[in-house]
């Protein structure tokens, strides 16, 4: 997290794709946190439509025109922009949809580290085209819900009693999801499981003395989909991403405490880096 030398592009340029006008705000959270995390540059890729509300909103943050899947391929030919993310308020309309493609595209040839959460994830959930399109350096961010439209068979098994043997744990389905999707899962909760399709899995769990309740807040996945880019941008690997930014999500949540709100999560991490000695 450390930025001991270079400048701000040796630092990753992190390009956050928002939605229609008007639900801007979960892109906008997602963005201050790859931002404070400590992407070099972050940007927001939005509809011409949408440029007004977020011109007004962000200052920090850069503004760049993706109208179509054909303009977030254009903007990708500039290789510096080393991060994506997709799905907070993107919406589940065609744009949003030929957004997901165009992410996922390989043809270009170096696949992006990707972040999918949210509406992403509902459009990959949807369309067989996009789940086969998702690489090793995609990272997907569901919770509950979202985990049972992408994976029901597995979500069925989780919720399922146990009749004979040890249960099927959420770390079994995670595990399995991962394999499946040959990429980093991040499934979301109190108890968050990260697995990579080669079985490693770590368990960020906000319980007993790490309890975080206050978490449960509109935004706060949005928040920590951004860490996670943000992350992706300083080049961790996708499964250090989701694992570091799981912990930093539920250590900001600790620092400032009950009453907190998504926008407190980016504003607490300089707290937290300074106790950390960074
Ligand atoms: N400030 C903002 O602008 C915010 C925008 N948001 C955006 O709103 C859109 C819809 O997001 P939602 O999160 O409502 O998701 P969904 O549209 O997936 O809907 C949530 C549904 O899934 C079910 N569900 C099952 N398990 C769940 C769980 N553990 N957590 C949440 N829902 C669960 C619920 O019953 C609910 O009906 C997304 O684009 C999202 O990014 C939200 O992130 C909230 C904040
Ligand atoms: N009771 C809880 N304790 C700790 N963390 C929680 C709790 N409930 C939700 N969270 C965390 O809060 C975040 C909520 O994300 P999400 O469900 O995507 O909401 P939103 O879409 O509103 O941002 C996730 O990181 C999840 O792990």
């Amino acid at each position: 997290m450390g930025k001991a030398e270079g400048h701000k592009y040796n630092h990753g340029h992190a390009l956050i794709l928002s939605g229609p006008p008007h639900h801007g705000g979960a892109a906008r959270l997602a963005a201050r946190g790859a931002l404070r995390v400590g992407a070099g540059v972050v940007s927001v890729g939005a509809s011409g439509e949408a440029m007004a509300e977020h011109a007004a909103r962000l200052d920090a943050i850069m503004l760049r025109a993706v109208g179509d899947g054909a303009d977030l391929a254009g903007a990708l030919q500039d290789k510096r922009i080393n991060a994506l993310c997709l799905g907070p308020g993107l919406g589940l309309d065609a744009r949003g949809k030929a957004l997901v493609g165009a992410a996922l595209d390989q043809s270009r040839g170096e696949p992006r580290s990707t972040v999918l959460d949210a509406d992403a994830l509902t459009l990959v959930a949807a369309d067989p085209a996009l789940f086969a399109a998702l690489h090793k350096d995609c990272v997907l961010t569901p919770h509950a819900g979202e985990f049972a439209r992408l994976f029901p068979d597995i979500a069925e098994k989780l919720n399922a009693p146990a009749t004979i043997g040890p249960a099927y744990s959420k770390v079994d389905a995670t595990r399995e999801a991962a394999k499946r999707a040959g990429c980093v899962v991040l499934f979301k909760g109190p108890d968050t499981v990260i697995a990579n399709p080669e079985g490693r899995c770590a368990i960020s769990a906000a319980v007993y003395e790490r309890a975080a309740p206050w978490l449960a807040t509109a935004g706060s996945g949005d928040v920590l989909a951004g860490f996670i880019t943000g992350l992706l941008a300083r080049g961790l690997d996708p499964f250090s991403a989701a694992q570091t930014a799981a912990w930093l999500h539920v250590e900001c949540a600790l620092s400032f405490g009950p009453g907190l709100i998504a926008e407190d999560l980016p504003e607490e991490l300089p707290k937290v880096f300074r106790k950390l000695g960074l």
